[in-house]
């Protein structure tokens, strides 16, 4: 009998609040990784042994070796997966892949080319994604669906709890199953996935401060558990920069430390509730040597129709709100994070 009543726990680690990732293990004898379990995305990759020595991102991170698996199965179909920022290139294999104590038999790509930016600041060495079947590149059976298909978990969900300081142990937890109740208090509320296959959800406003600003007649709302940040449209963000004073520099939006505790909150309507961050949830304090840098965690990112327009609600949103991502139901469940 299953000793976790069929749910599977993995901590997560918070590198700066920007970076969640967690271990999972591939081969036999077992190859770690840290990979970060992104819903906006459905393939797994692990940088690979051949990965060409020019490769610096790959080359500085856990590299996957076929020749070392007793239980590694050749493909060698080729594989290229394009980022808002980032591309990844390699080939197909197969291998026995742990999740949360989960053996799966997945294929999943070695990627031998990791462009420099932004993977040579990934503190992780992968991506599992967590998306839809119709999301995968070359119509690859995603791991989750994979593990569904064993009939082993309580329910087909699994809950993301993201920490909001770095400090905080663990730094976030994925469970496989199931929800984890240290982690939130109240009751969850639910959104139907609004497209069959995408973790997104019709939003029917944006307001900052008691005013709806945005996204008035209702727009598209990702809930993405691999962005670090909240994305809008270019002008819908700019706009609400400007409403807050924050100015754009190069690193994104920043405001004066001393003004951070007058900001407005924004709020999200999401099915028939509304959630509010605070400015306690969406600016990033950072200490440096020169002086305290406030950095507001929302970036304009305008995604080309039909897709598009879209805004992204990352790491900062789920922080606050701990979500449940349910297959079962096709349905997003957010309640209160502690
Ligand atoms: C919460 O933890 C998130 C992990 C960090 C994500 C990220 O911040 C990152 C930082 C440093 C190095 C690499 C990557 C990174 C890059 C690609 C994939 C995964 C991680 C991404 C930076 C670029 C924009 N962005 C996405 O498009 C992301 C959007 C998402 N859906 C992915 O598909 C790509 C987020």
């Amino acid at each position: 009998d299953d000793p976790t009543n069929g749910t599977a726990p993995t901590p997560l680690t918070n590198y700066l609040d920007t970076q969640y990732f967690g271990e999972i293990s591939i081969g036999s004898p077992a190859q770690m990784f840290n990979v970060v379990f992104d819903t906006g995305s459905a393939n797994l990759w692990v940088p690979s042994q051949s990965c060409s020595p020019f490769s610096t991102a790959c080359f500085t991170h856990n590299r996957y070796d076929g020749s070392r698996s007793r239980t590694h199965i050749d493909n060698g179909t080729g594989f290229s997966i394009q980022y808002a920022s980032g591309t990844v290139r390699g080939f197909l294999s197969e291998d026995v892949v742990v999740i949360g104590g989960i053996p799966v038999v997945q294929v999943f790509a070695e990627a031998t080319a990791l462009s420099a930016m932004p993977f040579i600041f990934a503190k992780f060495d992968g991506v599992l994604g967590m998306g839809y079947p119709n999301v995968a590149i070359d119509g690859i059976t995603p791991v989750f669906d994979g593990i569904m298909s064993q009939h082993i978990l309580k329910e087909e969900v699994f809950s993301v709890y993201y920490s909001r300081d770095p400090q905080h142990s663990p730094g976030g937890e994925l469970v496989l199953g199931g929800t984890d109740p240290d982690y939130y208090t109240g009751t969850f509320n639910y959104v139907a996935t609004e497209e069959m296959g995408k973790w997104e959800v019709t939003m029917k406003g944006v307001s900052v401060g008691d005013r709806i600003m945005f996204c008035v007649e209702g727009c598209t709302a990702v809930i993405d558990t691999g962005s670090s940040y909240i994305t809008g449209p270019a002008s819908s963000v700019s706009e609400l920069m400007t409403t807050i004073g924050a100015q754009l520099d190069e690193s994104g939006y920043k405001v004066n430390c001393e003004l951070v505790k007058t900001l407005p909150s924004v709020t999200f309507h999401l099915g028939g509730q509304e959630y509010e961050l605070s400015h306690e949830d969406y600016i990033l304090w950072q200490t440096e040597l020169e002086g305290d840098v406030c950095t507001v965690t929302f970036r304009g990112l305008d995604v080309p129709p039909p897709t598009g327009p879209i805004w992204i609600l990352g790491a900062n949103f789920i922080a606050r709100y701990y979500t449940e991502f349910d297959r079962e139901n096709n349905r997003i469940g957010f309640a209160t994070a502690v």
